[in-house]
């Protein structure tokens, strides 16, 4: 049944697919080959190419900021801008750096007092755990941190890197955006679906949504008044069931110690939501506590909010990529169930799937789902648990791929409880169909890093001129940069799929770079030297500063053993070698 999905289609089809691709992303210099070199599909230049030239722009299809980068940059979970202040990136650092500190103190002093194994616990964690608990607190008083979290303490010089200020989902699940624009384009593109905060709390936006399969303006409730993101967050996200604030953008307690924020948690180390502790909440809808068991209707696809959330909680404490799947998958319903919308409203006279009033045959509703499933028909390779390299410490491989495929079955089992829709049939919600779209993340997927506002401000106090301002601006910030350490630098981290970006093959000594430094999520890949027509575009997947074994060991997790000049030329340098060993040639230093 799967195999409606998984088919290999046609090289017309795909040809005309990429043509559109390459137009959007403004791609003319180049073509998608659907064969090169056995490499499968790969980016030819199409005319020489001058070094230095932008090749194409592109924005993912789909994205997700890591969850355990959630407690260290607060970002747009549309577009991966930083938002709110430097202030309140700063704040929220050292918050889900004291929350996780404190959870990692905690967990030794639980397995303890249960009596587990005593091999579990890791006194040296807990000791270091609690070393830099001190550290950070010899520098900053818990009532500063706080201060900066809810944004009344000011630091100097920060007017000079103003950050757009955030708007809430809607519903208020904790995810924020930068603009209204970026909160209505993260909703229709999925976020409707996957939100697991039920329309009781905000029915007129629900009513809205259903309708139109966009709601009511962003940041506005039922009253049609503005809701801040702290209004919405402390209304939704605020409180957990034991009433505990949970995010930073609360103010936290006296001492700086309950607003919550647990950076483990958010990277799935956390409690589940029948077990609510303190969560980071900074776009992580599983933070904003268990909704009730409302089913909703959205373009006709029912969605049940509770089940949602056992899905985010598997998802948070197995693995991350599941949730990217959960986007494809709501996102191809919600694109196949509009097409057809759309059609009905025409009463079938427009191009597309008639209407199932109209007597219209289940294979109109097939046509709709591979109309909307196209972006990413292309993309898949393998499943999952076929693709993963296995790790050297796995003895058994048939168990551990067994074990995948297991997590992935009960993944679908908890997504396939909350979103429904007979009418596509069962395809999309095939194991297989599951297991490739995780697998296409793990074989195509792309690294983003968007550099974080709070170092550029730490640099730019650097490099003020020394002297008596210097001294008074420094006076307030190099506290902060000492309790912050090496996290005061760290990027915002996330991972993507982008249509043109996952043809281009690996190379050792690659021609492009592909880079994500706008702070916008496109993409940009850049001629790094000259390319002359007919020669492949090509980037590096992995640190190409590594010798020749190191790269291999890591192309593993792509599937494949790299044969481009330089492994060539470095491989044939080290069997010359070794042959000269064998025959007695005389190598190294001589006794
Ligand atoms: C991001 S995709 C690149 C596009 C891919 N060729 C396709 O057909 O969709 C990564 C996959 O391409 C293939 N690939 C990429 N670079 C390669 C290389 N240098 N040598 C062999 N195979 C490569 C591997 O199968 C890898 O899993």
């Amino acid at each position: 049944m799967s195999l409606l999905l998984l088919q290999t289609y046609d090289g017309e089809s795909q040809f005309s697919y990429y043509n559109q691709v390459l137009l959007d992303a403004n791609a003319s210099s180049t073509e998608v080959v659907l064969d090169v070199n056995g490499k499968g599909k790969g980016l030819v230049a199409t005319c020489d190419i001058t070094e230095g030239t932008t090749i194409f722009i592109e924005r993912p299809l789909v994205h997700l900021q890591h969850l355990d980068n959630h407690g260290s940059a607060i970002v747009c979970q549309a577009c991966l801008r930083f938002v709110g202040s430097i202030e309140r990136q700063v704040g929220h650092k050292l918050h889900c750096l004291v929350d996780q500190l404190r959870g990692a103190q905690r967990g030794t002093s639980l397995s303890d007092g249960d009596g587990g194994d005593e091999s579990e616990i890791d006194l040296d964690g807990a000791l270091e755990a609690g070393e830099r608990l001190e550290q950070i607190y010899s520098h900053v008083a818990p009532e500063q941190i706080a201060e900066l979290c809810s944004g009344t303490a000011k630091l100097p010089l920060s007017e000079g890197f103003q950050l757009p200020d955030p708007v809430p989902c809607r519903r208020g699940c904790g995810a924020l955006y930068c603009s209204a624009a970026c909160e209505v384009e993260a909703w229709e593109h999925s976020h409707c679906l996957l939100c697991p905060v039920s329309t009781s709390t905000d029915p007129a936006a629900a009513a809205a949504a259903d309708s139109s399969g966009s709601a009511q303006a962003p940041g506005t409730n039922s009253s049609g008044h503005s809701d801040t993101a702290e209004a919405v967050l402390s209304r939704h996200a605020g409180t957990n069931t034991t009433g505990q604030p949970t995010s930073s953008y609360d103010s936290a307690n006296a001492d700086g110690t309950a607003g919550g924020l647990a950076a483990g948690a958010a990277a799935g180390a956390g409690p589940s939501s029948a077990d609510p502790g303190p969560r980071c909440t900074s776009g992580d809808p599983a933070a904003a506590g268990p909704s009730e068991a409302v089913v909703e209707e959205l373009c006709g696809i029912s969605v049940d909010r509770r089940a949602l959330m056992s899905f985010w909680d598997h998802a948070r404490e197995t693995n991350e990529v599941f949730l990217l799947a959960a986007q494809v998958v709501a996102a191809t319903l919600l694109k196949a169930a509009r097409l057809v919308q759309v059609n009905e409203q025409s009463g079938g006279a427009t191009p597309g799937p008639p209407s199932r009033a109209a007597g219209a045959s289940s294979d109109v509703y097939q046509s709709a789902l591979l109309a909307a499933w196209q972006p990413f028909m292309y993309g898949w390779k393998r499943c999952w648990w076929e693709a993963v390299a296995v790790p050297d410490d796995v003895d058994d491989e048939e168990e551990f791929r067994a074990q995948l495929k297991s997590l992935a079955s009960d993944s679908l089992e908890l997504f396939s409880a909350a979103i429904k829709d007979p009418r596509f049939g069962p395809d999309l919600l095939q194991l297989e169909v599951y297991g490739s779209i995780v697998g296409m993340f793990e074989l195509n997927n792309m690294g983003l890093v968007v550099s974080s506002p709070v170092e550029d401000y730490f640099l730019e106090v650097d490099e003020m001129e020394e002297g008596p301002e210097k001294r008074e601006v420094t006076k307030v910030t190099q506290p902060l940069l000492d309790a912050l350490d090496a996290e005061y630098a760290t990027p915002c981290e996330a991972t993507a799929f982008l249509a043109l970006q996952s043809c281009i093959n690996h190379s050792c000594d690659p021609n492009c770079t592909a880079a994500c430094d706008t702070g916008d999520r496109t993409v940009i890949v850049l001629a790094q030297r000259d390319i002359p027509a007919g020669e492949e575009i090509t980037v590096s997947y992995i640190d190409l500063s590594l010798p020749y074994k190191e790269r291999q060991a890591d192309l593993r997790d792509y599937g494949f053993v790299c044969r481009c000049a330089r492994c060539v030329a470095e491989a044939a340098e080290a069997r010359g070698k070794r042959k000269g060993t064998a025959k007695g040639v005389k190598v190294g230093r001589r006794r």
